[in-house]
């Protein structure tokens, strides 16, 4: 039997840092949503147990490395399940862009495979799994747009943000998530307030949630890769309400409600930088298939 899925990014609208934990972990606050660019997913059954990766992009690793081969390996194990996969996974969000293609594609596998496998888990299940092999993961198993806590694992629905499209702009830099984290310095960085962030998305305050987007970790990599900086001042120069680096980076993105304005920064940014996209937020939970 063969099944698609889909696999939608993330992007941070706030992401606040608390403290590093003893575990090595950081203690985070932030709001996350999912947007309308997504990997696609096909699953088909093996009978010899195996678990194969095709994937044509090269930065997509086919063996234990991909989050999606270890969604699958834990749900054998743990549930003794003797059939293998083939996980075709074709490409569409941009890899180590802050954009959580890794955990989607993981979340995806949880909820695919879940069906595939007659497991009949909950998504509070499938979450819980997921949090094994990624902080980012139980939030990708659910989408739509939460409070999450903890090391990131710890995911609270809330309301969709008012619509509006997102458009990202990816420099041709790759980020390592670790090497970010590892490189904060708490003392120096201003903390967006991440609850009057959750209160405007609540109250469908488009411009209020415009004026609160704020990420700790933007600090960081703006100060590793300065062409970061630069992509952020030409989506403010072309006229998004809100522009942010999304979690790690380097994927900046621009928030704008108007056709005519996207069109004018998508298009002013394109020849400028690596890969550029222009998307609707989902904001929406995504329902177990
Ligand atoms: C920054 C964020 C924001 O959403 O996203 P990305 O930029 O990766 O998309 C996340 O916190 C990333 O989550 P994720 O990418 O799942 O991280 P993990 O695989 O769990 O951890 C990778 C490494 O990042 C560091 N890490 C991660 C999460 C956290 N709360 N504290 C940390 O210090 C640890 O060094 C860990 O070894
Ligand atoms: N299915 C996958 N898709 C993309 N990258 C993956 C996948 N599985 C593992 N990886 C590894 O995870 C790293 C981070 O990728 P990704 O999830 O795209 O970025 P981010 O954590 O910045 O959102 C990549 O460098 C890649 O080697």
């Amino acid at each position: 039997m063969k099944l698609m899925v889909k696999a939608p990014a993330k992007i941070n609208l706030s992401l606040d840092v608390l403290h590093k934990r003893l575990d090595g972990y950081h203690e985070v606050k932030m709001v996350m949503t999912t947007i309308d660019l997504a990997d696609r997913i096909e699953l088909s059954d093996r009978e010899d147990g195996k678990i194969v990766i095709h994937s044509q992009n090269r930065f997509v690793p086919d063996d234990q490395r991909n989050l999606a081969y270890q969604a699958a390996q834990l749900l054998q194990k743990r549930y003794g399940v003797k059939k293998g996969v083939t996980i075709s996974i074709d490409k569409m969000i941009p890899v180590a862009a802050g954009l959580a293609g890794g955990s989607s594609d993981a979340a995806a596998t949880l909820r695919g495979l879940n069906q595939l496998w007659n497991l009949n888990l909950s998504m509070d299940t499938l979450a819980e799994i997921g949090a094994e092999i990624g902080s980012d993961v139980s939030f990708c198993v659910y989408g739509g747009t939460a409070l999450a806590t903890g090391r990131g694992e710890v995911v609270k629905h809330i309301e969709a943000p008012p619509n509006c499209w997102v458009i990202l702009a990816k420099p041709e830099i790759g980020v390592s998530t670790a090497d970010v984290y590892k490189n904060l310095q708490l003392g120096s960085v201003k903390h967006p307030d991440v609850d009057e962030m959750v209160r405007a998305i609540e109250e469908k305050d488009y411009h209020h949630m415009c004026q609160l987007v704020g990420n700790v970790l933007e600090s960081v990599t703006l100060k590793m890769h300065p062409e970061v900086a630069l992509i952020k001042e030409q989506m403010g120069r072309f006229g998004a309400d809100a522009v942010l680096m999304s979690g790690s980076g380097p994927t900046v993105f621009g928030l704008v409600q108007y056709d005519s304005r996207m069109h004018r920064i998508y298009n002013g940014l394109r020849g400028f930088c690596d890969k550029v996209y222009a998307v609707r937020l989902l904001g929406e939970r995504i329902p177990l298939d």
